[in-house]
């Protein structure tokens, strides 16, 4: 669109370029500037930019009109400005952090960059040529807030990682098992004489009583001591997750799966594999655990490599796996492959002339962990924890032992707070439920264990004896839905 100038504006027509068309045609705003700094010309991308038309601008000072205040609403000397400057002194300029203000109040940011124009080596004016810059700002904005959020990110994994190698270490290092009672002595006689073989090694036992525990001992005095032991707790996934944890996978395995990782049983090649709540395996993953512990080779998920691997297999279980496998919950074959050496952990209630031991190294590691220096139990103290019935075993009595000791004011604790609900009681209670509750949970515990399979001869309504179409409408009216559950 060609611009229309009044004849009576003071258009210096040596200084407008035979081009005019050209300049017009361009994106960028351009001004022509006499030697006073008045508007000889504007273009149409001008007249865009800033909301002021060619009839208002042209002949007048441009600088009071849209140059006039910084971008933070301070006042903008004319004397300040280049491109003022370059008419005084001839010199070209490049600005990269301006405002110009348009007419209607609003600004935005330019870049601009202001030529003398010289005709018979005689400066005659200056042309300025500007370009709104905001979505440049913006992406610049955009990508300094990411770089800080990676750089917040990247902080926080670095002080995860360090306050999980030192978690890693905790663990690691305690790995002493208290206790000299009868029970526990035949326990650390039979880790003592599997230890060196490579047999693979079931440890059951309620929760709490220290089964983990155990597993680490058998690595500590095992030949793989200096390898890694590798746990995997199988409650924690669901069963699509846990292959890809155990067995790793290759990119592009499924949804999500960005980049090659490998699983935990690569990562124990030549250490041990703890399989925590094996129960918890789903037959599907029964059946894939299977054959690796019968191969010793398996293939990532979305891999045809067979990966050869060297490990030591352990696994635990509050269940009582034969039972489960009599429920057709656990594969047969699998409970004897894994049932090769069984050490039975006892309960705490089983071994109460190990409570002194107990506590006092208990209170070591709280003491350590609380920066406190709490001596002993009372003797009515002790008393009472020797006449408690321990459901959930020593982790039990490491959580009262730390209330106590965090609320405690003295270096010998009294021991208040004990649950009285299952005081002198001798087996573990389990929370009260209602007749739904009971079945709800029941339900879907078999179908967590059957993958959630419904029908045929390994689904949930042939395990639990009634027809799919049955199973279904209980699923329904109980409100049993799949649970995806990701962890980790
Ligand atoms: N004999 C023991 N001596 C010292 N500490 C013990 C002993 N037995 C258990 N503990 C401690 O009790 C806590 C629970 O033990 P652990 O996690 O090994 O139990 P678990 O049987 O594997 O539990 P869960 O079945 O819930 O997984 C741990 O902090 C462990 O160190």
């Amino acid at each position: 669109m060609a611009t229309k100038i009044p004849a009576t504006m003071p258009l210096d027509k040596h200084f407008l370029p035979e081009n005019q068309l050209l300049l017009n045609a361009v994106g960028e705003g351009i001004y022509g500037f006499d030697l006073n700094g008045n508007a000889v010309f504007i273009n149409p991308a001008a007249e865009r930019m800033t909301g002021w038309k060619n009839e208002e601008l042209l002949g007048k000072n441009i600088h009071n009109c849209h140059h006039h205040s910084h971008a933070d609403g301070s006042h903008y000397p004319q004397e300040d400005c280049p491109i003022y400057n370059t008419l005084k002194d001839g010199i070209a300029r490049e600005i990269t952090h301006d405002v110009f203000w348009r007419k209607d109040g609003s600004s935005f940011p330019v870049y601009y960059s202001s030529t003398p124009v010289y005709r018979d080596n005689k400066l005659i004016g200056v042309v300025a040529i500007f370009r709104d810059i905001s979505i440049q700002k913006q992406t610049e904005q955009s990508l300094r807030h990411a770089l800080a959020q990676v750089q917040a990110l990247s902080e926080q994994l670095a002080s995860e990682n360090h306050y999980l190698q030192a978690e890693l270490a905790d663990k690691t290092g305690d790995v002493d098992i208290s206790g000299g009672s009868a029970v526990i002595r035949h326990m650390i006689q039979q880790l003592h004489m599997v230890a060196n073989t490579d047999s693979t090694v079931l440890i059951c036992g309620e929760n709490g009583t220290g089964k983990e525990l155990v597993a680490r001992n058998l690595h500590q005095l095992s030949r793989r001591k200096d390898k890694p032991m590798i746990s995997v707790n199988c409650a924690a996934f669901s069963a699509s997750l846990l292959e890809s944890e155990l067995f790793g996978h290759e990119k592009g395995a499924f949804t999500g799966a960005t980049s090659q990782r490998k699983g935990r049983f690569e990562l124990a090649h030549q250490g041990t594999l703890f399989l925590d709540e094996v129960a918890e395996l789903s037959l599907e993953a029964q059946s894939k655990l299977l054959r690796v512990i019968q191969e010793q080779s398996f293939e990532r998920l979305g891999g045809s490599e067979t990966i050869k691997v060297d490990i030591r297999l352990v696994a635990a279980s509050h269940h009582d796996l034969l039972k489960r496998v009599e429920q057709g919950l656990f594969r047969m074959d699998l409970y004897y492959r894994l049932n090769v050496f069984p050490i039975q952990v006892p309960p705490l209630r089983a071994r109460l002339g190990d409570m002194p031991e107990l506590v006092s190294h208990i209170l070591h590691t709280l003491n350590r962990k609380l920066g406190k220096k709490i001596r002993g139990v009372s003797q009515k103290g002790l008393k009472k924890l020797m006449t408690y019935s321990w459901p959930g075993n020593v982790r039990e009595l490491q959580n009262i032992l730390e209330r106590e000791a965090i609320l405690s004011q003295t270096d010998i604790l009294h021991i208040h707070a004990m649950p009285t609900h299952h005081l002198q009681t001798q087996t573990a209670a389990s929370p009260l439920q209602t007749l739904a509750e009971a079945e709800a949970q029941h339900i879907e515990q078999t179908l967590k264990q059957l993958n959630w399979r419904i029908s045929g001869a390994n689904g949930a309504a042939n395990v639990l004896g009634v027809p799919p179409s049955t199973l279904r409408s209980r699923m329904k009216k109980l409100g049993i839905t799949r649970q995806i559950t990701r962890a980790c």
